[in-house]
C-alpha cells in the first residue's frame, strides 16, 4: 500500500473511533438527561403542595415568614431550615413537623439534641431544604418606615403619661398596607386540603373530619363539629355529656406515653413536645405566648408569670418598661429588654402583648421554642371590646354595640390610630391584614392563608370559652403540674358592665369581624381533635374537674369574701387593676392573716398584669430600674427649679404688675380728674401676662410631682390610645 493510502486509512479508523466514541457519549448524555428530567417531574409531583403551602404561606403572612436571610446567624439560620424544611417526612404544620421528628424535637437540622451527638443520623429523617427557602425573596426586604427603628426611648421631659405610641403611631391603615398584608395566593390555596394530602395514611383516614371543619366550607350550612362547639353554653360547657362529639381519632387504637397520656399512634405531637428521647417528660421553659386581646389572655399571663418567677426564668420583657411590646408595631426583636448587645444571654418567656411577626420573635427565642396562643369567639369578644375601648374613634359616637353593628360600619375609619381594635383584632394581633375581605371568594382565600400562617408558627392554639380544657391540653403541652396552671380569673367584667347580643346581632358581628370568626371556627375543632387524640375526654374531664376543685381550695384559702369584688371595694391600691373605658374590671382582697409563704402565693396568683411586669422587670433589670429613678429624679429636680424660677418670675412680675397697676391707676384717676378717657388697656395686658406664667408655673410644678412619683406607673400605659 502506497505510504499516503496508509496514512489515509489510519486517520481514517481514528475519526472513526472518535465519531462512534462521541456518538455514545452523546446517546449516554441524552438518556440521562431524559432520566433526570423524569425523576425531576415525579419528585415534583411528591413535594408540590409542601411546596406551595411554604412558599405561600411566605407570601400570604407578610412578613411572618420570609426567606431565609443570609445575614442570619447559623442557630438562627438551622431553626429557620427545620421550620420550613421539606422533608419526606417533616410538615409543616408544628403538631405533625413534631410528630415526624420524634427524638430530635425542635431540633434543627444538622443539631442533635445534648447527650446525643454521636449518634448517627438516620438519613431517611434527614430534612432536605427546598431551594426557594434558601434564596431571598423580595418580600424580604423590611418595610421598615412601618416599624420604629429603634425602642422608642421616653424622654421623662416629654409628655407625661401619654404613650409615646401615641404620639409616634402610624395610622394603623399603613400598617395594613399591601407591603406588610399577606398577599393573596395565586396558586393552588394552601390550608386544610393540602395537609390533608401531607398526612400519613392513617390521619388521612379522618379527612372527612379535616374537610368537613375546612374554611372552604362555609360555616353557615355545616352543622359540623365546629357549630356545635360553638353553640354551647358557658354551663354545657361544665358538663363532659354536653361536649362536643368526639372524633374519629378517638376510636382508633391508642398508645400509653411513658407518663400515661393517652395518645393517638399516629399523631404524637404532645408527646414529643415535652418528652424527651428516652421518654422523661421534661417542662418546658422555652415558651412564646401570643397575647391576644380580650381573651383571658391576662390570667394565662399570670400563669406563665408565676411559673417563670418561681423557676427565677428570664422574661423578655418589654423594653424601657413598657407594658407591651410596643403594640401595635410589628414586633421586632430590639423591643426585647436586654435583647441588643447580648445583654441577656437567654430568654425563656415571651407573654407581653405584640403584634406577632414571627421571624423577629425567633430572632430573641431559643429555637425549641413552644408557640401558643388563645382565641375568643368574636361575637363575646366584640362586646368586650366595645366596652373597653368605648373611647376609640370607630366607638366614640356610638352608644351601645347595638347602635354601632346597625351603623354597619358606615362611619367606620379603618385608618383612624386605635381603630384596628374594633374589627377583625385576632388577624390583626397574629400579624396579618385585618382589612375587611371584599367578597366571600376573597374570604375564602385570606382566611385560608391566615389560617396556615396560624399553623406554621404556633404549636397550640386554645379558645377562651373553654378555659379550663385549655388549661389541661396546655399543661399535658408543657409537661407541667396541676399546681402550675391553677389561676384565678384576671381583667374580668362586673355583670354590670356586661350586656348580652341578640342572635341577629350576634350573625352581624361574626360579618363584621369575619377573619376572625374562620380563624376561631377552625381552631376551635382543631382544639378538639387534639383533646381526643391526645386525652380522651374521659381523661379530660378527670383533669378538669382536678384543676376546678384546686381553684376552689385557693379561693377559699386567699380571698377575702371568696371570690372577686368590684375596684372601689379592692383595698391594696397596689393590687387594684388597671380600668379603662367603661368597663368595671374586678380585683380580689387577700384573705388576712395568712402565714408569709401562703400570702405570697395569694398575691401572685392575684397580681393584676401591669404591677406584675413592673414587678418582673425591676427583678431581671434592676439597674435599669435604678438608672430610671435616677433619671426620674433628675427630671424632677430639674422640673422643680424650672418651677421655681418661673414662680420667682411671677412674683417679680406681680409685683411689676403692681406697681404698673398702681401707675396705671394713678395717670387714670388724673385721666378722670383732667377729664380725660383712661387707659384700661395697660391693666388688661399686665394681668395676662401674670395668668401665662401662673399657667407655666402650674405645668411645671404637676411635672414635676409625677415625675418625682415611681417611674413605673409614669410609663406603664396599658393601652395607646388618646384619650
Ligand atoms: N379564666 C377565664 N375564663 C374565661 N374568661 C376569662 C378568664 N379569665 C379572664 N377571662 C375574660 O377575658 C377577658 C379579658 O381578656 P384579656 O385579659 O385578654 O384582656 S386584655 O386584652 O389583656 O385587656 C375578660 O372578658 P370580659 O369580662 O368579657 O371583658 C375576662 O372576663
Amino acid at each position: 500500500m502506497p505510504r499516503s493510502a496508509c496514512a489515509r486509512t489510519v486517520c481514517y479508523s481514528h475519526l472513526w473511533l472518535t465519531w462512534k466514541v462521541l456518538t455514545v457519549l452523546t446517546v449516554l448524555c441524552v438518556a440521562l438527561q431524559l432520566l433526570g428530567v423524569v425523576r425531576q417531574a415525579r419528585d415534583t409531583k411528591v413535594i408540590r403542595p409542601a411546596d406551595e403551602q411554604s412558599a405561600t404561606a411566605e407570601r400570604q403572612d407578610g412578613g411572618i415568614l420570609r426567606s431565609i436571610p443570609a445575614t442570619l446567624d447559623p442557630h438562627q439560620r438551622n431553626y429557620q431550615l427545620f421550620q420550613w424544611s421539606n422533608g419526606k417526612n417533616l410538615d409543616t404544620t408544628p403538631a405533625r413537623r413534631l410528630t415526624s421528628t420524634v427524638n430530635r424535637i425542635l431540633v434543627p437540622n444538622g443539631y442533635q439534641l445534648a447527650g446525643k451527638a454521636s449518634q448517627p443520623k438516620e438519613p431517611n429523617k434527614e430534612p432536605w431544604v427546598f431551594p426557594e427557602i434558601v434564596n431571598q425573596s423580595p418580600a424580604q426586604s423590611e418595610k421598615s418606615e412601618n416599624v420604629p427603628k429603634m425602642p422608642p426611648e421616653i424622654p421623662l421631659e416629654d409628655k407625661p403619661g401619654v404613650h409615646p405610641e401615641v404620639v409616634k403611631q402610624p395610622p394603623i391603615q399603613r400598617q395594613n398596607s399591601e407591603n406588610m398584608s399577606p398577599k393573596v395566593p395565586s396558586r393552588a390555596a394552601p390550608g386544610v386540603i393540602l395537609e390533608v394530602v401531607k398526612q400519613s395514611p392513617a390521619q388521612n383516614q379522618n379527612s372527612e373530619s379535616m374537610l368537613r371543619t375546612s374554611p372552604e366550607v362555609p360555616p353557615k350550612d355545616e352543622p359540623g363539629l365546629n357549630l356545635e362547639v360553638v353553640k354551647q353554653s358557658p354551663a354545657q360547657m361544665r358538663n363532659s355529656k354536653n361536649m362536643p362529639p368526639l372524633s374519629k381519632e378517638l376510636h382508633k387504637p391508642q398508645i400509653s406515653s411513658p407518663n400515661g397520656i393517652h395518645a393517638d399512634s399516629d399523631n404524637q405531637a404532645m408527646i414529643v413536645l415535652s418528652h424527651d428521647e428516652v421518654g422523661v417528660c421534661r417542662p418546658k421553659n422555652h415558651i412564646v405566648f401570643l397575647k391576644t386581646h380580650k381573651t383571658a389572655s391576662s390570667t394565662i399571663l399570670n400563669i406563665l408569670y408565676r411559673y417563670g418567677d418561681s423557676q427565677n426564668l428570664t422574661f423578655a420583657l418589654p423594653a424601657n418598661m413598657y407594658s407591651q411590646l410596643y403594640y401595635p408595631y410589628f414586633f421586632m426583636s430590639y423591643f426585647v429588654e436586654g435583647s441588643r448587645f447580648g445583654r441577656v444571654k437567654e430568654f425563656h418567656i415571651m407573654c407581653n402583648h405584640m403584634r406577632f411577626r414571627g421571624l423577629e420573635v425567633r430572632k430573641v427565642m431559643p429555637v425549641d421554642t413552644f408557640y401558643f396562643s388563645i382565641l375568643r369567639s368574636p361575637v363575646s369578644m366584640m362586646e368586650s371590646i366595645f366596652t373597653y375601648y368605648k373611647s376609640i374613634p370607630a366607638f366614640q359616637n356610638f352608644k351601645t354595640l347595638t347602635e354601632f353593628l346597625l351603623d354597619g360600619g358606615r362611619s367606620f375609619n379603618a385608618s383612624l390610630p386605635s381603630n384596628h381594635y374594633a374589627r377583625n383584632l385576632l388577624t390583626f394581633d397574629f400579624g396579618m391584614d385585618s382589612s375587611p375581605p371584599a367578597s366571600k371568594v376573597e374570604l375564602d382565600q385570606r382566611s385560608t392563608a391566615l389560617i396556615a400562617a396560624v399553623e406554621s408558627n404556633f404549636h397550640l392554639i386554645l379558645i377562651s370559652e373553654y378555659f379550663d380544657e385549655s388549661m389541661i391540653l396546655l399543661k399535658h403541652a408543657l409537661c407541667w403540674t396541676l399546681e402550675d396552671i391553677v389561676s384565678f380569673r384576671l381583667n374580668s367584667r362586673s355583670e354590670k358592665s356586661r350586656h348580652k347580643l341578640s342572635p341577629e346581632l350576634a350573625e352581624l358581628v361574626k360579618q363584621w369581624s369575619s377573619l376572625d370568626w374562620r380563624l376561631y371556627q377552625h381552631f376551635n375543632a382543631t382544639f378538639w381533635r387534639r383533646i381526643d387524640t391526645m386525652l380522651g375526654r374521659a381523661k379530660l374531664q378527670e383533669e378538669v374537674e382536678l384543676l376546678r376543685a384546686r381553684r376552689a381550695e385557693l379561693e377559699q384559702t386567699c380571698l377575702l369574701g371568696g371570690g372577686a369584688v368590684d375596684p372601689s371595694k379592692v383595698q391594696d391600691e397596689s393590687l387594684k387593676p388597671f380600668q379603662y373605658g367603661t368597663a368595671v374590671i374586678q380585683g380580689y382582697n387577700i384573705r388576712p392573716g395568712l402565714d408569709k409563704e401562703t400570702h405570697r402565693l395569694c398575691q401572685r396568683l392575684i397580681m393584676p398584669e401591669l404591677q406584675y411586669t413592673s414587678a418582673l422587670y425591676t427583678k431581671q433589670f434592676p439597674d435599669l430600674v435604678a438608672k430610671f429613678k435616677n433619671r426620674a429624679k433628675m427630671v424632677a429636680t430639674k422640673n422643680l427649679a424650672a418651677a421655681s424660677r418661673t414662680t420667682t418670675r411671677l412674683s417679680a412680675l406681680n409685683h411689676n404688675l403692681q406697681t404698673r397697676t398702681a401707675a396705671v391707676h394713678k395717670i387714670n384717676s388724673q385721666s378722670i380728674t383732667n377729664g380725660q378717657p383712661q387707659k384700661l388697656v395697660n391693666v388688661q395686658t399686665l394681668a395676662k401676662d401674670s395668668s401665662v406664667v401662673k399657667s407655666d408655673a402650674n405645668v411645671l410644678a404637676q411635672r414635676s410631682i409625677e415625675t418625682q412619683s415611681d417611674p413605673s406607673k409614669y410609663k406603664a400605659i396599658k393601652h395607646n390610645i388618646p384619650s
